[in-house]
């Protein structure tokens, strides 16, 4: 059995790893077999993670995460987990492989997946005119035309933001019905930068190596038509991966884990949760990474809170593998 595991190798999981294996908790950290690396693998260029001043590109940010969490002894298993049981003193964790794994305490930091569109171009385009976070890339869409895809709070917010970037900015929604707050639409509506086109959905994503422009459909007559831009930024919302403890884990009205104030504490003793997963609002690498810290601490302070015998059942990693 181990003192701590570590689902998740986003920038939340390895900063966890980080800390808890510094803090001699030998952790294991189960880092999905497909998505190893969490959503920074998913973009080009990071300019705003603090410590590269040129910029840094997504994939090698996270592979250097990935050596720094390694250095201090965490152990990594390239699995994806399929079955958590965290009620008790002991937690298991199942891996898609059958192998069950043991501990006193967990940090769950599984991120939010971006709402993707599901046309054609986007997967190709993703990173290269393509993007889920005017906060991240708006930047580099200075003086371009750029549309937004969405009609909630978050596509008026991104919207707003990028006009300090863009020349102009479509926001695309397939019907008049905006399920935005009412400020914030009449904050986007006043905008002159901003120009809405109701009933349209984005049907492709045009462009060889970056965004040249959107097929669009109306959605009451179906006519089809092209609108010129060099940016799509989709706002249709995120869901944050909580399915294996949904029964388990209180989660909020925004359905993140529920955590204890500033603290990364869940409902359950001994477990924690970091990042995207708690997070509906600011979801940024450098946040989630602060909050893997949080998880860490709190999980040190956790498990020598727990009497010795117990402790001392965390034996030797060797014997953690529950065989299939
Ligand atoms: C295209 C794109 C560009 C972005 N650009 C920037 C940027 O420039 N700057 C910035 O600060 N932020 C950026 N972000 C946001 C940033 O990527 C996230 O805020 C950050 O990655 C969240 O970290 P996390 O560790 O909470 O989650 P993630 O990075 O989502 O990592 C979660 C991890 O958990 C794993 N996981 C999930 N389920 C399981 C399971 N069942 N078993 C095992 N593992 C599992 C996933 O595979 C993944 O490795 C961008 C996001 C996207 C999508």
């Amino acid at each position: 059995m181990r003192q701590l595991i570590i689902i998740g190798s986003g920038p939340a999981g390895y900063t966890a790893a980080i800390y808890a294996a510094r803090g001699g908790l030998n952790p294991l950290l189960i880092m999905s077999s497909v998505e190893a690396g969490g959503e920074l693998m998913n973009t080009t260029d990071v300019e705003n993670y603090p410590g590269f001043p040129e910029g840094v590109m997504g994939p090698d940010l996270m592979e250097k995460f990935r050596q720094q969490a390694e250095r201090f002894g965490t152990e990594m298993v390239a699995d994806d987990v399929v079955k958590l049981e965290l009620e008790g003193d002991v937690k298991t964790v199942t891996v898609g492989n059958g192998d069950v794994h043991e501990a006193l305490s967990v940090i769950f930091a599984t991120g939010s997946a971006y709402r993707k569109l599901g046309v054609e171009g986007e997967e190709r385009l993703s990173g290269y005119g393509i993007s889920w976070c005017a906060t991240c890339d708006g930047f580099f869409f200075r003086g371009k035309t750029i549309a937004v895809v969405g009609g909630g709070d978050s596509a008026m917010e991104e919207a707003t933001f990028l006009t300090k970037f863009a020349e102009k900015v479509y926001l695309i929604h397939r019907s008049e019905e905006l399920r935005a707050s009412k400020a914030m639409q009449d904050r986007a509506k006043a905008d002159p930068k901003i120009e809405f086109l109701f009933n349209k959905t984005v049907k492709e994503v045009y462009g060889a190596e970056q965004v040249t422009g959107l097929s669009l459909v109306d959605t009451i007559d179906g006519s089809e038509s092209v609108l010129d831009v060099s940016g799509l930024f989709v706002a249709i919302g995120a869901d944050p991966r909580t399915h294996l403890v949904h029964g388990q884990l209180d989660l909020t009205s925004a359905g993140t884990i529920a955590v204890e104030g500033r603290s990364s504490r869940t409902s359950l003793a001994g477990v924690f949760a970091a990042g995207d997963v708690i997070d509906p609002t600011y979801r940024q690498a450098v946040t989630a990474a602060g909050s893997g810290t949080v998880a860490a601490l709190d999980a040190e302070h956790f498990l020598s809170s727990l009497p010795a015998a117990l402790r001392e059942q965390a034996a030797a990693p060797a014997e953690e593998v529950v065989p299939a």
